[in-house]
């Protein structure tokens, strides 16, 4: 299988030592959870890979090339905790943008959107905006987002933590899908469900991460 996602001897320091010789490697059709306590460093690693800050050592390189060049929507994409979904645009424009930013036609951008959004249970809101819907329903718009651009890696953080039992279903079974297609997923989790379902498990423990056997 393809390596998608290549992180080799990856060090972060802030005040304290946070990450500690981090290695890691994703390959296409992977959907992994990485586990671990509060301030363990989980965000502080995922903004490395995602290129948001640099490591101290090491080296982090995405389909090949290294994380800092800022690889384009079609390789990468963020979901993060607070979500960052656009005030602006309604939820089904919010999916949309990442299919219409990298030269999608508008018609099938939107139709996609709309059935991704179905997909998760908020069909009947597309034309809402976010101000408009509960959280659940804007973590679930962020989740979709994440994905219509059908990215090669998608780093995903804390994705379910605002869905009940039965919507969490449906988001395991999205990114399931999503990986199958050929990508790769990161989550930072604390959900069962969504771990016992993943297909390698990660703990990362005082900044070091291990795999569970
Ligand atoms: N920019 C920064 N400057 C200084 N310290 C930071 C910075 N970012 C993170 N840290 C510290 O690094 C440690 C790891 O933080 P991080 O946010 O990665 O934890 P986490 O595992 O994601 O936690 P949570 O599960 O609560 O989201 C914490 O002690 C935090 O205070």
């Amino acid at each position: 299988m393809t390596t998608l996602l290549s992180v080799s001897g990856v060090s972060r320091r802030f005040s304290t030592d946070v990450l500690t010789d981090v290695g890691l490697e994703l390959k296409a059709g992977e959907l992994v959870t990485m586990v671990g306590r509060s301030g363990s460093g989980k965000s502080a690693l995922l903004a490395l890979l995602a290129g948001f800050d640099q490591p101290d050592t090491g080296s982090i390189d995405i389909t090949g090339l290294p994380a800092a060049s800022s690889p384009p929507w079609s390789t990468m994409a963020v979901l993060p905790q607070s979500f960052g979904l656009l005030d602006e645009l309604t939820l089904e424009e919010n999916v949309a943008s990442p299919m219409l930013f990298s030269g999608g036609e508008a018609g099938e951008a939107m139709a996609t959107a709309a059935e991704l959004l179905t997909r998760l249970g908020i069909g009947e809101l597309t034309r809402r905006y976010p101000a408009e819907v509960s959280i659940g329903q804007r973590q679930r718009v962020a989740l979709a987002r994440a994905v219509a651009g059908k990215p090669k890696v998608l780093l995903a953080d804390e994705p379910t933590a605002h869905l009940d039992h039965a919507t969490i279903e449906l988001a395991v079974q999205l990114l399931l899908d999503f990986v199958h297609d050929g990508s790769a997923c990161l989550v930072a989790t604390h959900d069962p469900a969504l771990t016992a379902r993943a297909h390698r498990r990660l703990q990362l423990v005082d900044g070091r991460l291990t795999e569970d056997q």
